[in-house]
């Protein structure tokens, strides 16, 4: 029996950004492996045209729960929808929702953030920090809570290249920004965020750091632990391989170079591509939930979910085999054949930026606007230009976090344990979680048939066919343009066709000899 499981079994669970990647799969491993907890309380903010229960049924309703249902048929009747935003006081939650969550609540898993890279700083620190601070004081209000999880990022200390399972300090305070941002105007902070977050890449991994600080700062006497998962990705085993919900970390770029849109990024091969399968992040965040509440260690431990230093993978092994899987799994319609390459310096990406991404762009919105159609190409490549230019910190560097008491956790469970919440990455095989990982997207996230895939190779070889004879029409306009304004070219030119005469009127007389 695994303990872990047994720990879930009769308890009232509360968890934030319950309706999002990682909170789907946490929500969908505790009901099946607890389906005897008591109840699960989501904050899940109203969303315009869908009402809470509407969001809830819509998460039930995907694959992904189709296990859940059947080893926990009374699921939605176990999971507590309460209408909450974080950005507002109290969490806009009604004063009869409060004191069921305060009277209640033994474990808090705090997973809701916004990840945007490019969210405006006000936004990111109300979310990433503040929401986090009232989330502690609600915390402490709570008799009945025995551990408050909370879901940072590894890269919330990607200044430094080195990283322990420590919090580190900020250079500002995080009370002092958190006090600024409510009497400064948005001009204002537009103005000192590139000096506030200093050489932190963006606003999402500094918002992060602060929101560990405050975290430590203002636990009281909480049973706090914080984990940091590098870039999560599709699931590994659970419930099945391969599934994945939104466009973050990899997965756009998976689209975007299975349909041909993606030529070229500017990444470092040799660069450790430090992804985690979403499914590993749970078994570890429920781990840490049982001994975080049964152990009570004295200080707030902090886990490392990386997979760099037990099992490194690059981008180049990455790029190649998400490549090697688009011939064996096309995505439908694509735009060009996928091919896409690393670029390792700005003049190159420039020019492969302009060469591959623009001009085809260009080239296809002439031909929609010739057809009568409304051009969105050049609107979509640039799109994903910017999308890339801020995801090239993350693929031209590498870290080394340390992770000993992740090790420390996987040593305490049983072995019933170590199975049932399996966060070993060294038993991943990446070739085969990479194949799934695309696998997923298309049938996931594309919502792609399998059934489509000979008509998608039969469409490839068309772009085949196309690319060849767009490539020699344009080689013979070239040279045909060469030839009539260089005296050069023209030698080259007459030089090749004698030769390939001679050639040719040798072979002829070789083959007649031979008769
Ligand atoms: C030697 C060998 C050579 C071999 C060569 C082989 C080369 C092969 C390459 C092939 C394949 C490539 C695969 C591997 C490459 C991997 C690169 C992976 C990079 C990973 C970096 C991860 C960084 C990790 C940091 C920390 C991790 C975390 O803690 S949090 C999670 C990370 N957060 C994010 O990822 C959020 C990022 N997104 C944003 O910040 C914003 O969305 C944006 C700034 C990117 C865009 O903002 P914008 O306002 O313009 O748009 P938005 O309103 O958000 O959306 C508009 C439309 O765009 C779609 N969208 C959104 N995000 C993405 C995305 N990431 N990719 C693509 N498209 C995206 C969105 O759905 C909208 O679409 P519509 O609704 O249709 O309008
Ligand atoms: N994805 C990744 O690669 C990584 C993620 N992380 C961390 O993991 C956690 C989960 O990330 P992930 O699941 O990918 O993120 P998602 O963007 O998929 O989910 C974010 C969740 O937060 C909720 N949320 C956002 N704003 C509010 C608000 N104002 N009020 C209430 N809820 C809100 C969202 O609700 P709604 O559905 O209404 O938008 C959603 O449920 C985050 O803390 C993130 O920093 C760490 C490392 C990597």
């Amino acid at each position: 029996m695994s303990m872990i499981a047994a720990f879930y079994g009769g308890k009232a669970i509360l968890i934030t950004g319950a309706t999002g990647f990682m909170g789907k799969v946490l929500m969908e491993k505790l009901f099946r492996t607890s389906p005897d907890l008591k109840v699960v309380y989501i904050l899940v903010r109203p969303k315009q045209g869908q009402t809470l229960q509407q969001r809830v049924f819509q998460i039930l309703d995907s694959k992904l729960f189709e296990k859940v249902k059947e080893v926990c048929p009374n699921v939605h009747e176990k999971i507590r929808a309460i209408s909450a935003d974080l950005n507002q006081n109290d969490f806009a939650i009604s004063k009869e929702d409060m004191k069921e969550l305060l009277s209640h609540t033994n474990i808090i898993f705090h997973c809701a953030a916004t990840v945007r890279f490019d969210d405006h700083l006000r936004h990111a620190v109300q979310l990433n920090v503040t929401a986090t601070q009232q989330l502690l004081l609600m915390a402490s209000q709570m008799p009945k809570l025995e551990a408050f999880i909370h879901i940072s990022t590894a890269f919330s200390n990607c200044n430094l290249k080195h990283i322990d399972e420590v919090v580190y300090p900020c250079p500002v305070e995080p009370k002092k920004i958190i006090d600024s941002m409510e009497w400064l105007d948005d001009a204002i902070i537009d103005e000192i965020t590139p000096k506030l977050i200093g050489d932190w890449p963006n606003t999402y991994t500094y918002t992060k750091a602060l929101g560990e600080v405050v975290v430590q700062q203002e636990g009281g006497n909480l049973n706090i632990a914080i984990i940091r998962p590098s870039i999560m990705g599709a699931t590994w085993q659970e419930p099945f391989p391969g599934w994945v919900d939104n466009l973050n970390g990899p997965s756009g770029l998976i689209i975007a170079a299975g349909k041909g849109f993606l030529r070229s990024i500017r990444a470092t091969p040799m660069a450790v591509a430090d992804l985690i399968p979403a499914d590993t992040v749970v078994n570890l965040t429920l781990a840490v939930g049982w001994y975080t509440a049964v152990h009570r260690p004295k200080s707030t431990l902090v886990y490392h979910c990386t997979s760099g230093n037990l099992n490194p993978c690059n981008w180049g092994k990455m790029g190649l085999q998400v490549l090697a899987t688009f011939e064996k799994i096309p995505f439908e319609r694509a735009f060009r054949r996928p091919n896409a390459d690393f670029t390792t310096n700005n003049i190159t990406t420039h020019y492969w930026n302009a060469v591959s991404h623009r001009a085809p762009a260009i080239i296809y919105d002439f031909y929609l606007r010739l057809t009568g159609r409304k051009p969105r190409m050049t609107k979509l490549m640039n799109r994903l230009l910017r999308t890339l230019s801020m995801l090239e910190y993350f693929v031209n560097r590498s870290w080394e976090w340390s992770t000993y008491n992740t090790e420390m956790l996987m040593s305490e469970l049983s072995p019933e344990d170590q199975r049932v919440f399996n966060f070993d990455v060294r038993q991943l095989n990446w070739l085969e979680y990479i194949e799934n990982y695309v696998l997923g997207v298309k049938k996931y996230l594309l919502k792609e048939d399998m059934a489509g895939i000979p008509e998608a190779k039969q469409h490839l070889k068309r772009l085949r066919n196309i690319h060849y004879l767009f490539n020699t029409a344009l080689f013979l306009i070239a040279w045909r343009l060469l030839i009539a304004r260089s005296q050069v070219a023209r030698n080259v030119w007459f030089f090749i066709v004698s030769f390939c005469y001679k050639f040719l009127s040798y072979f002829r007389a070789s083959s007649t000899l031979n008769v």
